[in-house]
């Protein structure tokens, strides 16, 4: 899917309970940009806003809305058009070997085993990764799998990537070479990271906290805003006033 800077998401007064707890109340955003970073603390909804992106989450109340597609109405259509890159590799791999977990995507959208398999290999090849087509999932390392995992959200080339945490068990190398092509393709990215150094070339950071939108704007901006708000919260943490 060719994608542009138009708008490709809309969340329209979202309310969501998970459990216990109330996660958004009545959360509104627009999502257009092509680099779209999420920071905040741990719980602020992070992850939970990617989830309502790929329909995997619903909304108890309000609408998402990605790519035309009313995630309550047309579920079954999204995996066209989104692929995420989960934070636990093991929440997304259900395949025995590489080769038939990075298959799976270009078979989904009807490519022959033969053609999803090639593509796989010379995905495989692209990324350094000459040799793992046979290795079962289980024996790769936690980097490894996420690097399966990142590998396979992309394959199919969806319109909109997103990406919980897909750097964090990643060597510096790979780190670098994802950082790049996630640069180069022309996908939506919407990407969770509590590393910071990797946001700051994104167009935009929405910085959550508690379900609430507390920062929106360029990585120049939230970054150094959100870092002196975890700075003076670990302040107060290590002097135990929280
Ligand atoms: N499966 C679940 N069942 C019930 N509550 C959940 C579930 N998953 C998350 N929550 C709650 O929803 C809130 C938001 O969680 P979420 O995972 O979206 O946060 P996050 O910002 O991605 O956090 P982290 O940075 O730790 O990954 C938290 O209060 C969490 O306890």
């Amino acid at each position: 899917m060719s994608v542009s800077q138009t708008q490709f998401a809309s969340i329209d007064s979202v309310t969501l309970q998970r459990g216990a707890v109330s996660v958004f109340q009545g959360l509104s955003l627009e999502l257009s940009e092509r680099r779209i970073a999420l920071v905040g603390l741990n719980g602020s909804g992070k992850s939970s806003l990617l989830r309502m992106l790929n329909g995997l989450l619903l909304p108890d109340e309000g609408t998402v809305t990605v790519f035309g597609l009313d995630t309550r109405k047309s579920r079954r259509k999204l995996p066209r058009h989104v692929g995420m890159v989960f934070q636990n590799p093991d929440h997304q791999m259900i395949f025995p070997t590489v080769l038939e977990e990075l298959a799976f995507g270009p078979r989904q959208m009807g490519a022959t085993r033969a053609d999803a398999e090639a593509l796989a290999r010379r995905t495989l090849v692209q990324h350094g990764c000459d040799g793992w087509a046979e290795r079962p999932v289980a024996l790769l390392s936690e980097g490894q799998k996420q690097l399966v995992c990142l590998l396979g959200a992309s394959i199919s080339e969806p319109g909109l990537l997103l990406c919980d945490e897909p750097f964090s068990g990643l060597d510096l190398s790979l780190r670098l070479h994802f950082a790049a092509h996630i640069a180069e393709i022309p996908a939506h990215v919407v990407m969770v990271s509590h590393d910071l150094d990797m946001l700051c070339e994104f167009d935009r950071v929405i910085w959550l906290e508690k379900g609430a939108i507390v920062g929106d704007g360029h990585p120049d901006v939230i970054l150094p805003e959100y870092r002196a708000f975890a700075t003076t919260r670990a302040g107060q943490l290590t002097a135990g006033g929280l």
